[in-house]
């Protein structure tokens, strides 16, 4: 119940949905409740006491009451569903704002296919309950109840006769409920695993081809297809057994109703039509028992469903926003870490250990060293992608932890290694930071990270449709694109994440000599492995092990005698001779 509390803001703020819907409902289930007793009726009050005269009116009479349910049942239909549907809009709304604005660490962990089918099938699950499980649930009270109360009041032995195999009835479907259930859950958690193994398998799809294992992943995929049909045979076996079994009990009901129903009619204890209405009524007991195992599944799975919805609404956010930000200013772009420590998590070795700098406003810094040294984490805290442990990052004199995080990512443009292209134009994936750019700004943007050309010869230019991942470019153009995306935003600080590494030489040649005229008044700070890349920087900072090892300019680091000098020997000067003491070590 706690779950339904925790979401009750999203459909009990629109609760006249749900009160219309029952009152309409209570209208449909009496009118349905009534045919048994009209037919009552017209057999004992108007056939056999041979009233023929009155049969006109009671044709009229059950016209009418049909076309009063038909509207009544679009009424509280409608309005079941709206109730439902609004609150799935609301919730799916929210979660996804919450997933925007979720910080880099909840990503670390999440997975896509998780976090897909908490939007798609657990808020489907949610609303499921909402547009028909409470009704079904009043209903079920409805006609049980009422249907016992009539009958009772008809014959109280035949009622009791009746309903005497019920108690059987509802072990059965207790029974059936226990197995189905977990059954049923069964059969979901193996289609996430089957639509997880899809989405992986087409993420992948370069590196199956490239490493040939089509065949392997066709096996893979074979096993949890394999589960999938199992798991549906495994839950269509429980309902093949139950059901009929569940329908017996109703039927021995029956036989019981027409066997003692009969006699009581011969001895005269019962009217004709007081039976035919018995009939009906027990189809409205019965059909209500053996329709509660759905009830309760759909209970049991909104509340599964709702938990998953909850951990995500409820999921901290570290990155908080201070209480009184400093927001609309113009970020000049001088940088200084002073001690800063970095853990990715509590118990992990720090990504960067008691690290400080200063960079001036408009001056280009490079960052070298090996794989996993910081490099990156560097510039992920000036953007407060995560927050520091210990120490502080501090932007034109003020701590980023005061800045309006918009103010602050606004005008910090990132070119990632792997950069990332939406499904749409060219035009729309440059404008993408700052979508009030003209063309001229756009095209001039891509101009600067010399990507028009290419752009040019492409058959719609820049309104060319790009795949998913941006698929049908080559890594390099997709980097100018990329490029071009943060040259457009028009950042102060402008930050290059082995942004070259993707492109040949001479490519890399062109656009670093284009970025000399970008990086012009701005911060820039580049990540790289290749020295010919930082090697005009103001600064440059080689990293080890989450420490600055080394510092200067380039032509005084490469006499230091440190890690830069050997960095620079290798990709320069006795390449081969180093690469060879390295083999024979
Ligand atoms: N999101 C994360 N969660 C946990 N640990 C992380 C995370 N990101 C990085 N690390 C760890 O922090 C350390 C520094 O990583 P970082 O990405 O800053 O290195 P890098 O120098 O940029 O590496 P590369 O040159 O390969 O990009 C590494 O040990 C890495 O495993």
């Amino acid at each position: 119940m706690d779950t339904f509390k925790k979401l009750k803001e999203f459909y009990w703020t629109h609760k006249r949905y749900f009160f219309i819907s029952i009152v309409f409902l209570i209208i449909t289930t009496s009118i349905t409740l009534i045919y048994p007793i009209v037919l009552q009726k017209t057999i004992d009050e108007v056939i056999i006491a041979g009233s023929y005269n009155l049969i006109p009116y009671l044709v009229i009479f059950y016209f009418l009451l049909m076309v009063i349910k038909g509207v009544t049942t679009y009424i509280q239909q409608y309005n079941g569903d709206m109730f439902g549907i609004i609150a799935m809009y609301k919730l799916r709304k929210r979660l996804y704002e919450k997933l925007q604005y979720l910080p880099f660490r909840y990503y670390d962990n999440a997975k896509t296919g998780d976090i897909m089918s908490r939007l798609t099938a657990d808020v489907q699950g949610f609303r499921h309950f909402l547009s028909f499980g409470f009704t079904e649930a009043i209903r079920f009270v409805l006609f049980v109840g009422i249907s016992m109360i009539v009958m009772f009041s008809y014959s109280v032995k035949l009622t009791i006769v009746t309903l005497l195999a019920l108690p059987f009835l509802i072990v059965v479907v207790k029974k059936f409920d226990k197995l189905v259930h977990p059954a049923f859950r069964e059969v979901r958690r193996s289609f996430g695993r089957l639509n997880t193994k899809v989405q992986e398998n087409v993420s992948g799809i370069k590196t199956v081809k490239s490493l040939s294992k089509e065949e392997f992943e066709i096996n893979r995929f074979h096993d949890f297809n394999l589960d999938f049909r199992d798991k549906n045979i495994f839950n269509s076996n429980i309902w093949a057994k139950y059901f009929p079994l569940m329908e017996f009990i109703g039927n021995v009901c029956i036989v019981l109703l027409l066997s003692y129903g009969g006699y009581l009619v011969i001895n005269n204890e019962l009217n004709p039509g007081e039976l035919v209405a018995f009939y009906s009524l027990t189809g409205y007991i019965i059909m209500p028992i053996m329709n509660l195992g759905f009830i309760i599944n759909m209970f049991s799975q909104a509340k599964a469903s709702g938990e998953r919805l909850v951990e995500i609404l409820e999921e901290p956010n570290e990155i908080k926003e201070h209480n009184n930000p400093i927001k609309d200013v113009e970020i000049q772009g001088e940088v200084t870490f002073n001690n800063v420590t970095l853990k990715y998590r509590g118990d992990d070795k720090a990504a960067l250990e008691n690290i400080s700098f200063h960079v001036p406003k408009g001056s280009v810094v490079g960052l070298i060293g090996a794989t996993g040294s910081g490099k990156t984490s560097v510039t992920q805290l000036i953007t407060r992608f995560y927050d520091v442990t210990e120490g502080e990052v501090i932007i034109d004199g003020r701590n980023v932890k005061e800045y309006d995080l918009y103010t602050l990512r606004s005008q910090i443009g990132f070119v990632l290694q792997e950069p990332f292209l939406f499904s749409s134009t060219i035009k729309a994936n440059i404008a993408y930071g700052n979508p009030d750019a003209s063309m001229e700004e756009i095209i001039d943007a891509a101009k600067r990270a010399d990507a028009h050309d290419f752009i040019m010869e492409l058959p719609d230019g820049y309104d060319t449709l790009l795949g998913e991942r941006g698929m049908g470019l080559s890594g390099g153009q997709r980097q100018r694109i990329s490029i071009a995306r943060a040259i457009c935003m028009n950042p102060k600080i402008l930050i290059l994440d082995d942004a070259t590494s993707a492109v040949d030489m001479e490519t890399e040649f062109s656009i670093q000599k284009a970025m000399q005229e970008v990086m012009k008044d701005r911060t820039t700070f580049i990540i790289a492995h290749r020295i010919s890349s930082i090697k005009h920087a103001d600064q440059i900072f080689v990293f080890d092990e989450g420490e600055i090892v080394e510092r200067g300019i380039h032509e005084e680091l490469i006499h230091n005698g440190g890690p830069y000098e050997r960095i620079y020997n290798i990709q320069y000067k006795d390449q081969i001779k180093i690469l060879q003491q390295a083999v024979n070590k």
